[in-house]
């Protein structure tokens, strides 16, 4: 009994070979054994928040006021998770979320995970402040679906440049991060005296610029640092700088961090393609609204116009499915992913991606739906 139970559980991860069968399969074990792993400098920078982590947990707590109320008898032997983003066909609804300096928790870093993304075609979107650069990241990927998340800088030729190359690459969408022209509070950073930026974990896009370079000195791994930590927040982004972005490409722009709903309208008036509705993972500003709470008002804001994403606290199958049915065209995953980076490398993350969509696949057909793309508000209660 108990063989042919785990005969049918393992049969439904398709990419997983047997040693792979040996990691963990919740989100909570992931970051169990990553938190044996790492120093308590990079784990607690990875899974921390922002203040006293009052938005990090809100993440989490939104996800569990709604419950869904599955429908029954509804023949889903046929089912897709497939979704259409920008004309571009995607197997599932999942992408992976931005993170920088992946060299903090594993030394393959970007390129490991990004390898697993390609794998699964699940979208790679690289950070700004990567521990590989956005070139060598492409080149590991092939054909595979990628995006790449722009920190505004201080100097805009500097990420005028930085977007011809990403474009030049193959990155397939723009996305401008809005919620951190300055910091979050972190306080166990500040306890640990730790900052994976000021340790040169975030360099390689910058220092592979040829504007970025023309504009130090000298060329070194401490005159880059100084120089990437004056230009990288931006409190005087507004809304007046998007004109210049829109200039500089015609790859689709998205915004991440939008909450506000009327935020929302505007992006739409100014030509926005696409939104993110995040937090950062509790990460900026605490006592924020959470990214599923915020999600409803958002997506009536925006009436369908543009595609709508989510992330911050996606941990589940379940938690797919109602982040789409609350309005969102797809989702992104974070820390994750990071957790089977550090604890098995590309195998991790691929691992976390298998299971993600087999939690998925199942959570679907118990719902009642044949589609990722039907699910709405109708299968949802608010407890
Ligand atoms: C260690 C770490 C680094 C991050 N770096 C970036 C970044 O460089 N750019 C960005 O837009 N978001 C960054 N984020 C935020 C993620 O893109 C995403 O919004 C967040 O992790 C989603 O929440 P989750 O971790 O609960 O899934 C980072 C998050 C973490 C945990
Ligand atoms: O840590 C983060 O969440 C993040 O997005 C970031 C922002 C600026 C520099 C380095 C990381």
């Amino acid at each position: 009994m108990v063989e042919a139970e785990k005969r049918t559980a393992t049969a439904q991860f398709t990419k997983i070979d047997k040693d792979t069968q040996a990691l963990p399969i919740s989100s909570e074990d992931w970051e169990q054994r990553a938190r044996a792993i790492l120093p308590d400098g990079p784990f607690d920078y990875i899974c921390g928040g922002s203040g006293a982590e009052e938005t990090l947990a809100a993440n989490r707590t939104a996800f569990q006021r709604w419950a869904i109320v599955p429908r029954m008898l509804r023949d889903v032997s046929d089912r897709t998770l497939s979704i259409t983003l920008f004309g571009q066909q995607l197997d599932t609804p999942i992408l992976l979320a931005p993170i920088g300096m992946q060299g903090i928790a594993h030394p393959e870093g970007e390129l490991a995970t990004a390898r697993a993304a390609a794998a699964y075609n699940v979208p790679f979107i690289a950070s700004t402040v990567s521990t590989y650069s956005l070139e060598q990241i492409a080149e590991t990927m092939g054909d595979a679906p990628r995006w790449f998340q722009l920190y505004w800088s201080n100097d805009r030729e500097v990420s005028a440049s930085m977007v011809r190359r990403a474009e030049a690459a193959g990155y397939g969408a723009i996305v401008l991060t809005v919620d951190t022209i300055m910091l979050g509070w972190k306080r166990r950073d500040f306890r640990n005296g730790y900052s994976p930026l000021k340790e040169g974990k975030g360099l390689a896009n910058y220092i592979n610029d040829p504007v970025f370079c023309s504009r130090l000195p000298v060329v070194n791994e401490e005159a880059a640092v100084q120089e990437i930590l004056r230009n990288i927040y931006h409190p005087a982004l507004s809304w007046e700088d998007i004109g210049f972005l829109r200039q500089q490409t015609r790859l689709p722009i998205l915004f991440k961090g939008i909450l506000h709903p009327e935020d929302a309208k505007l992006a739409v008036e100014h030509g926005v393609d696409g939104l993110i509705v995040s937090n950062h993972g509790g990460r900026q500003l605490d006592g924020a609204i959470s990214s599923l709470d915020a999600l409803p008002s958002v997506a009536e804001a925006v009436g369908g116009r543009i595609p709508l994403l989510l992330d911050s606290g996606i941990r589940t199958g379940a938690d797919i499915i109602k982040a789409l049915a609350l309005g969102a065209n797809a989702v992104l995953i974070g820390r994750p992913f990071l957790y089977g980076l550090a604890v098995a490398g590309e195998k991790g993350v691929a691992r976390v991606i298998d299971t993600l969509i087999s939690e998925l696949d199942v959570s679907l057909a118990l719902s009642g739906s044949k589609s990722v793309s039907d699910l709405n508000r109708g299968i949802l209660t608010r407890l």
